[in-house]
């Protein structure tokens, strides 16, 4: 395609099949540079618009697109918006109903499928019928583009490794002509090195884009606690009943939310828990408390987590919160989440940029809180010693890399840790810095250090265990609860 045939149209796709009115800054850069042939590697703020990136040559290009997603609540969620503009797209996981395959796998099989982007999972990628079909595609020449989204799976030193990636460089060897597109958010130099040559891209032929990090609308706030005294339930439920109350009393709020038939209870949110047990019982403390929340973990048949997403994403009544484990939120878009709450320490650094990510992708303010204590900083620390003496979660080859492995786990963990402990430094400025950053981020008031310092100083001093506390409680044999899920 000429280059100024696809400007044209990539304008006229935008508005009239996903109707946007323009691009974001360095959309239209990326787009291009795919739609030329080129192999391309998209670093980006959560919420920036990758997927568009990789969707909008898709329907632009001839051919299918295959799209490799590691979560099937990512899939459902990205190929429902998609088929709600009339995209022929589908999914190929474990939960597609038996018709739904073969009407799939037969549209695959004729050679020139009119499928424009298939979703399907790293697992997936490694079957043989699969791979037969690919070639069969490649052979009519409409294998038109690879997407690997959240690429950083592919990283052992990513923060979701996921072994299935390990054997995506099939792409890259089985079809060299094809292109590749692979996108995250959260990926330290380290990683980007590591993805680059898994999936044996040339370096010296890709086109890199890495943008900044920040998220300005974001509001990050930490909240001190300690096991003797848990602030958190009461804490969380005060706030929220003040979200609630100022929505209902404000009279231009109130007359406008009757206007839109919206409850006033109605405010989208996210709590992450990091075990299935204290997920389901939170959902159920807050639901006794007239509050709409619904738990979403690995431990729910997929029927039920299907059902607790699409409710949630409708802002259907009883679903205004998912209580949820790490099992749910990679990529998930819902655009109005106005809080995403941390209810104990992620496990990387990375894992809460992710997260917390998920809210405010309308634009507009949203909160991230994170709760911490110290006693839960311990438990995590001890977690992860405990992986690495015994070796989970790495697949690398040699006692070297999985010490490095290990290694760098325990260096996101510490550096958020750091993050928490911290009180000189804006808390988006240290984010940016993070992930390699040195342009430091603007920050309107938008965290706890630069909205009162001496406040943030005075809770944290209030709020926390003392370390010699922490440190008889350590002893104790009951300290370490149950794992991570
Ligand atoms: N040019 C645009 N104009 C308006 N909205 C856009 C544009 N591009 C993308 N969006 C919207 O921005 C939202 C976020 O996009 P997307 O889900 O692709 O983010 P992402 O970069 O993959 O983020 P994450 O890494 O957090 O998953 C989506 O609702 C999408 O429709």
């Amino acid at each position: 395609m000429s280059l100024a045939k696809a400007r044209f149209d990539i304008d006229l796709t935008l508005r009239r099949v996903f109707g946007k009115q323009s691009f974001r800054p360095y959309q239209r850069d990326i787009i291009l540079a795919a739609l030329s042939g080129q192999d391309v590697f998209v670093q980006a703020a959560t919420s920036f618009g990758k997927s568009l990136c990789f969707q909008l040559p898709a329907v632009i290009d001839h051919g299918i697109t295959i799209v490799v997603s590691p979560l099937l609540a990512l899939m459902t969620n990205q190929v429902a918006a998609l088929l709600a503009a009339d995209i022929p797209v589908a999914t190929l996981n474990s939960n597609t109903p038996p018709p739904e395959r073969t009407r799939i796998l037969d549209d695959l099989r004729c050679g020139h499928p009119l499928t424009r982007l298939l979703y399907v999972t790293p697992e997936f990628c490694l079957t043989d019928s699969f791979r037969r079909h690919l070639t069969t595609i490649h052979t009519q020449g409409e294998l038109s583009r690879i997407a690997i989204d959240e690429a950083h799976c592919i990283s052992e030193w990513g923060h979701d490794f996921r072994p299935a990636y390990l054997h995506l460089s099939y792409f890259r060897h089985t079809f060299p002509s094809v292109p590749i597109i692979c996108l995250t958010a959260t990926s330290t130099p380290t990683v980007r090195t590591d993805i680059i040559s898994t999936l044996a891209l040339n370096p010296a032929k890709l086109k890199v884009f890495t943008t900044s990090t920040s998220r300005p609308n974001l509001h990050y706030e930490l909240r001190f606690t300690s096991d003797a005294t848990d602030i958190r339930f009461s804490n969380f439920l005060t706030w929220l009943r003040a979200i609630h109350a100022r929505r209902s009393t404000d009279p231009a709020r109130a007359l406008e939310l009757s206007h839109s038939k919206q409850r006033a209870t109605a405010v989208s949110g996210i709590i992450y828990t990091s075990t299935r047990s204290e997920c389901s019982s939170l959902a159920e403390r807050l639901r006794a408390q007239s509050v709409g929340a619904a738990p979403y973990h690995a431990g729910l048949s997929a029927l039920e987590r299907a059902d607790c997403q699409r409710k949630w994403l409708a802002s259907e009544e009883g679903y205004d919160i998912i209580v949820a484990t790490t099992a749910f939120g990679m990529g998930i878009d819902k655009e109005d989440v106005r809080f995403v709450v941390h209810w104990c320490l992620p496990k990387s650094f990375e894992g809460y940029y992710q997260e917390a990510g998920r809210a405010g992708r309308d634009g507009k303010a949203a909160a991230c809180v994170l709760f911490y204590s110290r006693e839960e900083r311990d438990r995590g620390a001890w977690r992860i010693s405990k992986d690495r003496g015994a070796g989970a979660g790495s697949w690398g080859d040699g006692a070297g890399a999985k010490e490095a492995q290990g290694k760098a786990r325990a260096k996101s963990f510490q550096k958020l840790v750091e993050y928490c402990e911290q009180t000189g430094k804006c808390q988006h400025r240290v984010i940016s810095e993070y992930f390699g950053e040195a342009e430091a981020p603007t920050c309107d008031l938008a965290c706890d250090f630069c909205k009162d310092t001496k406040g943030l100083k005075k809770r944290r001093e209030e709020g926390l265990a003392s370390e010699e506390w922490v440190s008889t409680q350590r002893e104790r044999s009951d300290y370490y609860g149950e794992g991570y899920d």
